[in-house]
């Protein structure tokens, strides 16, 4: 993969700004703590340079000044542990923050969002895991290696005039070396974490389909094309280490030199007869502190490549305004009375209209079974009505009001949705059902089970409704599954009821008891059922068949 594209990096770049401006109380405590720290280090060369001139034999220092740098070399060490404590915190906190909005943005795109799910939780979590080096290292290393070495220089030069300008000039060099070996940092860097990508997003898909790969014997053909992944992925990390490596070693040349320029410069200190030892021996203990801050700097500067990487893929999903566009309920209605007047939706234009021209109107009390074949439109029907997607043409109304005008979030709080296959979360039955309505009392959940016939099976498990299901449902049958799902549905107490084939996986005698539910769920309140079953249309009383995202047919069951 080559270098993105600029209007990427700016984005990238964009975020990596306005992330770190929200966060600039945090991000500024490490630098503070960084810069007394340096200053302590100098206090520190300062009477260490006047001890070891007095054991030369020139100057009057004691004791005093021993405790004194001892003291600093303490506070020092202090400064430190609260420098990287700080750090710390502040990388958790803009990692916690990016994480927070990503998941929100992901959970208001629902199924809109195309992205393959493996794609999704690297975003959420290597992404912005990858972005921590940037805001706890490469931010603080960054302020610290302009400041602390100018510090230094500045000291240095007050002392010696010649000294600091060698390490101004030393200081200058080091950004120069590091762009020169940076370049091809930001491309190895870059192609580390596409692999890592990879790799994760390959190895999470192909877990989720673990049946099906086992089922047809793929288990060994799969086990190696993801060591050959993490093969690619361990040649393009070596990579990185060796331009790491390449940067650093540019730090130490510079090092070296300004160490050899120094000894030149003081080298008459040895042979005895230096005019001032102190300040000589001060210029050369200050040397390795100079360079500290700017060794953090090049090892953080990967960190940076890594995160405008992570930054440009985050920054399509973080995009815009946190808040959905809108208008919000101040209640919840009663009732709802769903009108689509000639609403047309298109997904995609080289594939032609989902929905054309679709007209009707659904009462309160009243069931609307939705027909066709597969691919007719009939899902997309309910995703309007959910927000996921806003109609390309005509209108759709909810008790009259443009549903547009509504926040998508709105929207969903308006309807309870069933689907072809529940999918239940690795928890008690009880927080599955609770799902639908955290503040529910236990009463509300039990009265919610007893309607959907979840309590008659979970009595017969061994800790009823408290009893632990499986991820995706494990644990209990499809049937039972699906009514953990219209339980969730009773305890929303919605308006509008919204199903999607919910007897698609059943057998005759399963789909007549989810049925049974499924018949009180909707009694009362504003349904629209997306379905090819004979049993679901046979006993709800009005039809509309689609075909190709036109209504062809619209009859009361029996006509
Ligand atoms: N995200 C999408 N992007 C592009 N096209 C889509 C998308 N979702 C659905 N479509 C297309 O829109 C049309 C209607 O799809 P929809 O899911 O509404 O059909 P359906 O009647 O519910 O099908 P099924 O009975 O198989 O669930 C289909 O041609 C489908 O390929």
């Amino acid at each position: 993969m080559s270098k993105p594209p600029p209007a990427e990096a700016a984005r990238a770049r964009a975020l990596l700004s306005a992330t770190a401006r929200s966060g600039r109380a945090r991000l500024a405590r490490p630098i503070l703590l960084g810069l007394a720290s340096i200053a302590c280090g100098i206090a520190q060369a300062w009477l260490i340079a006047t001890v070891l001139a007095t054991l030369l034999g020139h100057g009057t220092a004691g004791w005093a000044e021993l405790a004194g740098a001892a003291s600093l070399a303490l506070l020092s060490i202090a400064l430190g542990v609260a420098q990287e404590a700080a750090q710390a915190d502040a990388g958790a906190a803009a990692r916690a923050g990016l994480r927070r909005r990503a998941f929100a943005r992901l959970l208001r795109a629902g199924p809109a969002d195309e992205r393959p799910v493996g794609e999704r939780a690297t975003l959420v979590v290597d992404r912005i895991e990858a972005l921590d080096g940037y805001f706890s290292r490469w931010l603080p290393a960054a302020a610290l290696a302009v400041a602390g070495p100018l510090l230094i220089a500045i000291a240095v030069a007050a002392e010696d005039p010649l000294s600091g300008l060698i390490l101004f000039v030393a200081g200058a060099m080091v950004p120069v070396g590091m762009a020169v070996t940076g370049i091809g940092a930001a491309l190895a860097s870059r192609q580390q974490f596409d692999a890592l990508q990879a790799l994760s997003g390959r190895f999470l898909d192909r877990m989720r389909g673990l049946p099906q790969l086992v089922l047809f014997r793929r288990q060994e053909a799969e086990a190696e094309a993801l060591a050959a992944a993490a093969d690619e992925l361990r040649r393009r990390t070596m990579r990185v280490l060796r331009v790491a490596f390449l940067s650093g070693l540019v730090l130490e040349v510079i090092f070296a030199a300004v160490l050899g320029c120094l000894a030149w410069r003081h080298g008459n200190l040895l042979v005895g007869g230096h005019p001032a030892p102190q300040a000589a021996l001060f210029c050369l203990l200050m040397v390795p502190g100079f360079f500290a801050p700017l060794r953090a700097f090049s090892a953080a500067y990967h960190e940076r490549m890594a995160a405008n990487g992570a930054a440009a893929a985050l920054a399509p999903l973080l995009e815009g305004p946190d808040e959905e566009e809108g208008l919000q309920l101040a209640e919840i209605p009663p009732s709802v009375v769903v009108t689509f007047e000639h609403v047309a939706l298109t997904y995609d234009p080289a594939r032609g209209p989902a929905l054309t021209d679709l007209t009707f109107r659904v009462l309160p009390g009243e069931a609307l079974v939705l027909a066709g074949p597969s691919g007719s439109g009939k899902s997309s029907v309910l995703r309007l009505l959910m927000g996921f997607h806003a109609p390309d043409g005509g209108r759709i109304a909810l008790n009259g009001r443009d549903a547009t005008t509504l926040r998508p979030a709105e929207l969903r709080r308006l309807s309870a949705y069933v689907g072809q296959k529940a999918h239940l979360f690795r928890a008690s039955i009880r927080e599955n059902i609770l799902l639908a309505r955290p503040d529910a009392t236990p009463a509300e959940v039990e009265a919610a089970a007893r309607a959907a016939h979840v309590a008659e099976f979970a009595a017969a498990l061994p800790q009823g409704l408290d009893t632990l299901v499986g991820e995706g449902g494990f644990g209990l049958s499809g049937g039972q599954a699906q009514r953990v799902a219209i339980a969730r549905a009773f305890l929303r107490n919605a308006p509008l009821v919204l199903l999607d084939e919910p007897t698609a996986h059943l057998d005759p005698g399963t789909e007549a008891q989810v049925l049974d539910s499924l018949r009180r769920l909707c009694a009362g309140r504003t349904a629209i059922i997306a379905t090819h079953s004979p049993a679901l249309r046979a006993r709800f009383s009005r039809v509309l068949e689609l075909e190709q995202g036109r209504a062809t047919l619209s009859r009361m069951a029996g006509e």
